[in-house]
C-alpha cells in the first residue's frame, strides 16, 4: 500500500508538504523563527515535522502509553488519509453507497502507483449506514493515475453539489454523539466553516438511525449555527448552501455571550395561552476554539509554533463557552463539547470545572457502548499543567530542580570524560542545559528543536520512542504542580492563572474516565477529543420547538380573525378618510400628530427593558443597532463593537399580493406554510427574492419584541442574526410586453421544501427522454419540445412551473426515483432552471456524460465551490484541514476540466470503466452557489 509521507521516525527527511497554511489564530502560536542555536537558519521541512518540546509534553502527560509512543509519533508524522460522508437523506445516498461498493472500489482494485498498489476506498467501520469512506493514496497519485484522476473528479464533483462532503474522519463524531433528532432545537455555538453544522441540518431532516433515505423536508427543529467571526459566519452561510433548509439559521456572536432570548411558547394543554419563554435548546454543540495540536498531520505549521502555552491560553474562553453552552440547554437535553486538541488542559480540565459548577445538574454520559468499532481510549483524571513561558519558574518548580540536581550530577561524571559542553547553560540552574529554557530566558519560545538536532548531531545511537532514555533527550517541562505553587512563584502570573487548570481531586468521581480521547495512531486519523454531557431532567421531553410551532399556530389564526375584523371596520373609516363631509371640520394635522402620540405610547407599552425607545428613520437603518449596542445586554455586543450591518429580516403577511399570486399560481395545499415567507429588504416587500423558513425559526425570529426602524423585530437584532432559510422565489422578468399572472419561480433550493405542498394537479410529469432533451437544450423553442411533455407545455400559462420526472428508462439508462425540478416556460421558450454545473453533474450521474456540453466532460461553476463576499480570514486548527482540501479541490477541479478538455478520447480503461455508474440517479434538489437568479434568466421574447 503507498503510504503518503513514508513511515519511520520522522526527522526531516522532506515530509513537510500539504497540510494548512502558516497561521496562527485561536492556535496562539508564533511561527516564524527557524534559526538554529547557532543563530544559523534551518531548513523548515528539516525540523517541520518534530518538536522535542511537544514530545517532552505529552509523554509527560502520559496521554499514552510510553510503549505506543513511536506508533504515535509516526502517525502524527505521516499526512492524513482522504476522508468523506455520503449525504444523508438526499435520493443520491444510496445510489452513491451503491456506486462506491458496486463501481468504484472494484474499479480501484487494482490500481499501483509506483510500483505499489493503492488500496481502494475503505468504509469507516463506525460511521452509521456505510456513509464515512477513507482512502489513502498521496495526492500526487490522485492526480497522475488515471483510475484515480476519475475517482477523484466524480468526488470533486459530488462535493461541489452537496451529494458528498469532505471531511476529516474525526470531525464527523461530535454531531453522531449529539443525536439529533428533526423535533430538536440546536445550537452549534462555534459552527464555522460549517463541516458539523452540514451533518446537523442533515440528521434534522433525516436521522441516519432510520434510513439514509428518508427525509423530512421540513422538520419541526430547528439549528441554530453561530460563529463569532463574521468573515467566518459569512464563509459558514455560503457552505450551508451546499444543503439547502428552511431550518437553519446563522447568527454571528460571541459564543461565551450568546444571550437569552425570548420565545413565543403554549404548552400542549387545552386551554394554554400563547407565552414569551426563553429559549433553551435540546441540543448543543461546543466544538471550541482550541490549540488543535491534533490535526498536526495536516496542520504543519502547529509543529514549528507549538508551546504549552497555546492551550494554557484558550482554557478559560473554552470553559466560559462550555458553561453558556450547558445554561442554554433544556433539562434531559445533551451538550457535546470538542476539541482537536489533545491538551488535557482544554479538554479534561474544562469540563471537570464546568461539572463541579454545575453542581450535580450536568454529568457525562458513558457513550463506550456506542460506535463499538471506534477506537478510543478514555479520558484523563489526571494531568499536568505547564501555564508560564517558564524560565524564571525552570530555577524554582521542585520537579524540575530534582531533575536538573540530577543532571547537574551526571554533567559532572561526565566532564571527567570529555571536555564537550555543548549548548552551555546561562540559566539559574546550574546544568542547565536545554537550549530551549536559555531562549525562554531571553522572553522566547522555542520548540525544543535546537538541542535534539545537537544530539542527533554527534551521532548518538537513538533510543527506544517513549523510554526514560528518550524523555532524558528532551527538553524539561516547567511543570507547576498548583495554583498556590505558582503563587509563590510567581504572584502576578497567577492572578491571570485559573485554578482550573489543576486537577482538584475529584476527577474519578466527575467521569471523566467517560471523556473520549482519539489519537492518531489507533485508527489512522487526526488526535480528537469528545465528550457528551447531559442535563439532568426528562431526556424524552418533546422540547420547545413543538410549543413555539402551536403559539405560532395559535398567533396566525388570532390574527386572520383580527384582520377581518379590522378590514369590516376599516371600511367605514376609509370612507370617512375619503369624504371631506366626514373629517368633521378637524384638521389633518391634528389627526396625524394624535395617530403618533398613540402609536409612540402603544410602542412604549410593548418595550421590554432590553428594547430602546429611539424610534429610527428609515434613512438610519443602524439607529437601532448603534443604541443597542450600549445596552447592557450582552447579546447586541460583538468582539470589539462592530455595528449590526445585515438588512432587516421581515415576514411577508400571506395577504400580499404577490404571495397570493405566488400561493394561486403554484396551486399550493393549504397544508402549506404560507405565512412563513420572507423577505430583506427595509420596505419589507417581495422586490426580487424572497426566503423559506420553517415555523420554528419564524417563532425565533418575529420573538423578543417589536423592533425598530427597518428591523421589524428584536430577536435578530440580539442575535446578530445574519442568515436564515433557503431562498425560495425569484422574481422573473418576461419583458414589457408579457403579462404575467404570477412574476414568480420556484428556486431549486426551495423546491424540496415546497414540493409536497403542492397540488399533484398542477405538476408536470415527464420521464427520463424529455428530461435529456431539458438538460441539452438551453431554451429550445416550444415547437421543438418533442411528445405528450411539448403539447402540456403549450397548454400550460406563461410563468414558472414544476416537473416531476417519473422513474423510466432512456436509451439504456434507468432513473429509479422521480425528481423534481423547477422550469420557466416562457411566450416561446421553456427552460429548465438549473446552471451549468447542476445539469452537469445530473447529467453525469444519469449518462456519465454531460449531455449537455458537446465534448461530454464535466463543467464546473466559473468559481469554484463559489466565492465567499469578502475574503475569508485565515482558517485555524482543524479546520485548516479541511480549507487545504478545498484548495486542493479547486487545484484538482481546474486540472480536471483542463484534463478533460484536452483529452480527445474517452476510450481509456479509466473512462470506461465506471460507466456502470449510469444507474446512479441525481438528488431532487442540487444545488449549487449561482442560483438560476444570477445564470440564466431566459431570454425576453
Ligand atoms: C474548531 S473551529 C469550529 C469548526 C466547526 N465546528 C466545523 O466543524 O466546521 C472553532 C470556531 O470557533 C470560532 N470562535 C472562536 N472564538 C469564538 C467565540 N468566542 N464564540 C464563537 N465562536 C468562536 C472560530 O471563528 C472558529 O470558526
Amino acid at each position: 500500500m503507498a503510504r503518503g509521507g513514508g513511515g519511520g521516525r520522522g526527522r526531516g527527511g522532506g515530509r513537510g508538504r500539504g497540510g494548512g497554511r502558516g497561521r496562527g489564530g485561536h492556535r496562539g502560536g508564533r511561527g516564524g523563527g527557524g534559526g538554529n542555536a547557532n543563530g544559523q537558519r534551518q531548513n523548515y521541512a528539516a525540523i517541520a515535522m518534530r518538536n522535542p518540546r511537544l514530545e517532552a509534553y505529552y509523554l509527560d502527560q502520559g496521554i499514552v502509553d510510553p510503549s505506543e509512543w513511536g506508533a504515535f509519533m509516526e502517525a502524527l508524522r505521516t499526512p492524513l488519509p482522504s476522508t468523506f460522508r455520503i449525504t444523508a437523506g438526499k435520493h443520491t445516498t444510496s445510489q452513491l453507497i451503491k456506486a462506491m461498493k458496486e463501481i468504484y472500489v472494484p474499479f480501484l482494485e487494482n490500481v499501483t502507483y509506483e510500483g505499489e498498489t493503492v488500496e481502494p476506498p475503505k468504509n469507516l467501520p463506525w460511521y452509521p449506514e456505510q456513509l464515512g469512506w477513507h482512502i489513502k493514496p498521496k495526492k500526487a497519485a490522485l492526480r497522475k493515475v488515471p483510475e484515480l484522476k476519475r475517482f477523484h473528479h466524480f468526488l470533486v464533483h459530488e462535493t461541489d453539489i452537496g451529494s458528498i462532503s469532505r471531511q476529516e474522519a474525526v470531525s464527523m463524531l461530535p454531531p453522531l454523539f449529539l443525536d439529533v433528532q428533526p423535533h430538536h432545537l440546536v445550537l452549534d455555538m462555534c459552527a464555522a466553516p460549517g463541516s458539523k453544522t452540514a451533518q446537523l441540518i442533515e440528521a434534522l431532516h433525516s436521522p441516519i438511525s432510520t434510513s439514509p433515505d428518508s427525509y423530512e423536508p421540513m422538520p419541526a427543529g430547528l439549528v441554530v449555527a453561530n460563529d463569532s467571526d463574521a468573515v467566518r459566519a459569512h464563509l459558514l452561510v455560503h457552505q450551508a448552501q451546499r444543503l439547502p433548509s428552511p431550518n437553519l439559521i446563522v447568527t454571528n456572536l460571541d459564543a461565551s455571550k450568546f444571550p437569552n432570548v425570548n420565545v413565543p411558547w403554549k404548552a400542549a394543554d387545552e386551554g394554554a395561552k400563547v407565552q414569551q419563554v426563553a429559549m433553551r435548546f435540546d441540543r448543543v454543540l461546543a466544538d471550541v476554539p482550541c490549540s488543535g495540536d491534533g490535526t498536526v498531520r495536516k496542520n504543519m505549521p502547529i509543529w514549528k509554533e507549538w508551546t504549552p502555552n497555546n492551550a494554557v491560553g484558550l482554557h478559560s474562553l473554552q470553559l466560559k463557552i462550555l458553561m453558556k453552552g450547558l445554561n442554554l440547554l433544556r433539562d434531559g437535553g445533551r451538550l457535546v463539547y470538542s476539541t482537536c486538541s489533545m491538551n488535557p488542559i482544554e479538554n479534561e480540565a474544562v469540563v471537570a470545572e464546568a461539572l463541579r459548577l454545575s453542581k450535580g445538574k450536568v454529568k457525562i454520559v458513558d457513550c463506550s457502548g456506542q460506535m463499538p468499532e471506534l477506537i478510543r481510549r478514555k479520558g484523563m483524571t489526571t494531568w499536568k499543567a505547564a501555564p508560564g513561558k517558564g524560565a524564571h519558574l525552570f530555577g524554582k518548580s521542585k520537579d524540575v530542580l530534582a531533575k536538573q540536581a540530577a543532571k547537574a550530577a551526571e554533567a559532572t561524571e561526565a566532564a571527567a570524560s570529555t571536555s564537550a559542553s555543548t549548548s552551555a547553560a546561562k540559566g539559574e540552574g546550574e546544568g542547565e542545559v536545554e537550549v530551549e529554557v536559555e531562549g525562554q530566558a531571553q522572553g522566547e519560545e522555542s520548540n525544543g528543536a535546537e538541542g535534539e538536532a545537537d544530539a542527533e548531531a554527534a551521532g548518538e545511537p537513538e533510543p527506544t520512542p517513549g523510554s526514560p532514555e528518550y524523555r532524558d533527550k528532551l527538553p524539561e517541562i516547567a511543570w507547576i504542580d498548583n495554583w498556590d505553587q505558582l503563587k509563590e512563584l510567581d504572584p502576578s502570573l497567577a492572578s491571570t492563572t485559573p485554578r482550573s487548570l489543576w486537577p482538584a481531586g475529584d476527577e474519578e468521581e466527575l467521569g471523566l474516565q467517560h471523556c473520549m480521547r482519539l489519537y492518531p495512531h489507533l485508527q489512522d486519523t487526526g488526535g480528537f477529543f469528545v465528550t457528551v454531557l447531559e442535563k439532568v431532567g426528562e431526556r424524552e421531553h418533546e422540547g420547545m420547538a413543538a410549543g413555539m410551532i402551536r403559539a405560532m399556530d395559535e398567533m396566525d389564526a388570532s390574527a386572520a380573525q383580527a384582520g377581518e375584523a379590522a378590514d369590516e371596520a376599516a371600511a367605514p373609516a376609509l370612507k370617512r378618510e375619503l369624504s371631506p363631509s366626514a373629517q368633521e371640520g378637524e384638521p389633518a394635522s391634528k389627526r396625524v400628530k394624535e395617530d403618533d402620540e398613540a402609536n409612540a405610547a402603544a410602542a412604549a407599552a410593548v418595550a421590554t427593558p432590553d428594547e430602546l425607545p429611539a424610534p429610527a428613520t428609515r434613512e438610519d437603518k443602524h439607529a437601532a443597532d448603534r443604541a443597542a449596542k450600549h445596552s447592557t445586554n450582552d447579546g447586541f455586543g460583538m468582539p470589539g463593537g462592530l455595528p449590526y450591518k445585515e438588512d432587516p429580516f421581515a415576514y411577508v403577511p400571506y395577504t400580499n399580493d404577490q404571495i397570493q399570486s405566488v400561493l394561486k399560481f403554484f396551486d399550493f395545499k393549504p397544508t402549506f406554510p404560507k405565512h412563513n415567507f420572507l423577505v430583506r429588504n427595509p420596505e419589507h416587500n417581495p422586490v426580487r427574492s424572497v426566503y423559506f423558513t420553517s415555523t420554528a425559526a419564524r417563532a425565533l425570529i418575529t420573538g423578543g419584541g417589536e423592533g425598530r426602524g427597518p428591523h421589524p423585530h428584536m430577536n435578530p437584532l440580539h442575535l446578530r442574526l445574519i442568515n436564515c432559510g433557503v431562498k425560495a422565489l425569484g422574481k422573473q422578468d418576461a419583458g414589457k410586453e408579457v403579462q404575467l399572472e404570477c412574476k414568480w419561480r420556484i428556486i431549486n433550493d426551495a423546491l424540496l421544501s415546497m414540493r409536497p405542498h403542492i397540488e399533484e394537479r398542477s405538476i408536470i410529469r415527464i420521464d427520463l427522454s424529455d428530461l435529456t432533451f431539458l438538460i441539452a437544450n438551453y431554451f429550445p423553442t416550444l415547437d421543438r419540445v418533442p411528445g405528450a411533455f411539448g403539447e402540456v407545455l403549450r397548454s400550460r400559462k406563461i410563468g414558472g412551473h414544476v416537473v416531476d420526472v417519473v422513474p423510466s428508462e432512456h436509451n439504456g439508462h434507468t432513473l429509479d426515483d422521480a425528481l423534481s425540478f423547477p422550469i420557466w416556460r416562457a411566450a416561446n421558450s421553456v427552460h429548465l432552471m438549473l446552471d451549468k454545473q447542476e445539469r452537469s453533474a445530473l447529467s453525469f450521474r444519469l449518462y456519465d456524460t454531460d449531455v449537455s456540453n458537446p465534448d461530454g466532460t464535466r463543467q464546473f461553476s466559473a468559481q469554484q465551490g463559489g466565492k465567499p463576499k469578502k475574503k475569508p480570514e485565515p482558517l485555524t486548527t482543524e479546520e485548516a484541514m479541511a480549507d487545504a482540501e478545498d484548495a486542493a479541490r479547486a487545484a484538482a477541479a481546474a486540472a480536471a476540466v483542463a484534463a478533460a478538455t484536452a483529452s480527445t478520447s474517452s476510450s481509456s480503461a479509466a473512462e470506461a470503466a465506471p460507466a456502470a455508474v449510469t444507474a446512479v440517479t441525481t438528488d431532487t434538489a442540487p444545488t449549487t452557489t449561482a442560483t438560476p437568479d444570477e445564470v440564466d434568466p431566459p431570454a425576453a421574447e
